[in-house]
């Protein structure tokens, strides 16, 4: 790579220290320049930056440097960690960028060279992109095992079992032996067979490990005025709904962002459901219908003067019975039937009892995405196109031509290759060289 790039790596606004990456071919040369000489390899090195173009002292800073390829990028890499005001961040990186040689990164350009100088592949870098992503513990959990290379590694296992068996169907292919085929496609089947097990066991987590990355969803859903807005404000901490004893008030669908119990949900506030002839609510109450259809779960809330009956939902509905003012924890038995909480959204009674059940149904459904290999949808299609080539392939007999099971395990290395990134011909030909003895 030709060019040497330039970014600020913390993030943007004041800070006490900022920190800007360099990475690229001409890194000696820039911190020669800026810095007046290259401080000892990975060793903080209190230095005064100037801009070359005029000598003016820019800031003083510790800087380092990390010889290329034992690096994050693979490249030489240096970081001037500077004072975090923005005249002293834009002068610095003005200042690089003039020199030639160099250039601003464009958006994931350190991690992409990466990737390209094989220092990690697809998955571990956007396990790093969901690293900086998390917003609660677990989705930290699920992106450092990630970008820690659960999946790179699964990936790399899986296709070093295809490409054995590709190899063994090549080898037919090149030395024909009649008496060998039933035996080969006892063999192929059964690989196929024990793979396309592991691989659909990985797929049956995808759908937790995605959601533990997009969060579950929760709507509070319910007729006008039955505290639907002031329970969001209450779970919330903070006014982010009009509340009013208009019937009607909430016309538009509300999203917060919670943290329950390390779980990451979106709860949704609705309009409240009623036939209605205001045409902007008549669309408000569209959008509440249309949220519950991404529910994780309905929180369904009455009150007293505001009954009505939950619609036949695909979501599981906890019916909770709002304003029950008059006592502490209202409990279950005074309810009417059919209701499993009680809650006063003005004296925080029943509060701690919904909290729990929330934090239960977030569990639920994401306890399993921490350990999921498969957190995007792209794992997942990369996969599915897998396991539809094994499955051809464990559907073949002795009547099916060799060539074509070929094919379908070399539509599945393929894939395995845009999954990771890693598309290397060379290593399906290594293992055929190394287990075929061609010189026979
Ligand atoms: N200041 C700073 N903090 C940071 C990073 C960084 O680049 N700079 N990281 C970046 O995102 C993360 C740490 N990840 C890193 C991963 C590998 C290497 C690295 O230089 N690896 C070499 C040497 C390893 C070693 O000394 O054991 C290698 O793998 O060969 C550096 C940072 C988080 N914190
Ligand atoms: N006494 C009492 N009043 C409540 C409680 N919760 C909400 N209210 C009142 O009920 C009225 C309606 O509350 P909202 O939160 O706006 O109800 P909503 O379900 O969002 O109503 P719409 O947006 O119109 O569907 C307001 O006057 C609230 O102050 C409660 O626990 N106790
Ligand atoms: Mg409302």
């Amino acid at each position: 790579m030709a060019e040497t790039i330039v970014a600020l790596a913390s993030g943007v606004g004041r800070a006490g220290v900022a920190v800007i990456r360099l990475s690229g071919p001409s890194v000696r040369f820039g911190l020669e320049t800026i810095a007046g000489s290259v401080p000892q390899p990975r060793r903080a090195a209190l230095r005064r930056l100037k801009d070359p173009g005029n000598g003016e002292v820019l800031d003083e800073a510790l800087v380092l440097f990390f010889p290329g390829p034992a690096s994050f990028t693979g490249e030489d890499v240096a970081e001037l960690q500077v004072h975090g005001g923005r005249a002293i961040i834009a002068g610095v990186i003005a200042a690089l960028t003039a020199l030639p040689g160099f250039r601003l990164a464009e958006r994931g350009e350190f991690t992409r060279r990466a990737v390209a100088n094989g220092r990690m592949d697809l998955t571990s870098a956007e396990g790093i992109a969901s690293l900086v992503e998390a917003e609660t513990s677990s989705q930290r959990r699920q992106a450092l095992r990630q970008a820690g290379g659960a999946l790179e590694r699964a990936a790399m296992a899986w296709r070093q079992r295809l490409a054995g068996l590709l190899a063994l169907m090549e080898a037919e292919i090149d030395f024909p032996d009649e008496e060998d085929v039933p035996a080969l496609f006892h063999s192929v089947r059964s690989g196929a067979e024990a793979l396309l097990a592991e691989i659909e066991m990985a797929l049956r987590g995808a759908r937790s490990g995605e959601r533990l990355r997009e969060g579950a969803v929760m709507v509070i859903a319910g007729p006008p005025n039955a505290g639907k807005s002031t329970l969001l404000n209450a779970l919330a901490r903070r006014d982010v709904a009009i509340v009013s004893p208009i019937a009607g008030t909430t016309r538009d669908t509300l999203e917060v962002h919670l943290d329950l119990g390390g779980y990451p949900v979106t709860l949704i506030d609705t309009a409240g459901l009623r036939e209605t002839n205001d045409v902007v609510e008549a669309i408000g109450v569209e959008r509440a219908r249309a949220s519950l259809d991404r529910a994780d779960l309905v929180i369904w809330l009455e009150a007293g003067d505001a009954r009505a009956d939950p619609p036949e939902l695909p979501a599981p509905l906890l019916r909770v019975l709002t304003k029950q003012d008059d006592s502490q924890d209202p409990p279950p038995h005074t309810l009417p039937a059919g209701f499993e909480l009680g809650l006063s959204a003005r004296s925080g009674a029943g509060m701690p009892a919904l909290l729990e059940r929330l934090e239960q149904a977030a569990r639920k459904a994401l306890e399993s995405g921490e350990t999921a290999l498969v957190t995007r949808e792209r794992h997942r299609r990369e996969l599915e196109t897998v396991t539809a080539h094994l499955a051809t392939v464990r559907a073949a007999d002795e009547a099916t031509p060799v060539e074509f099971v070929a094919e379908d395990l070399r539509l599945a290395v393929r894939a395995i290759g845009r999954l990771t990134g890693r598309v290397d011909i060379d290593e399906i030909y290594d293992v055929i060289f190394r287990e075929f003895c061609i010189g026979k």
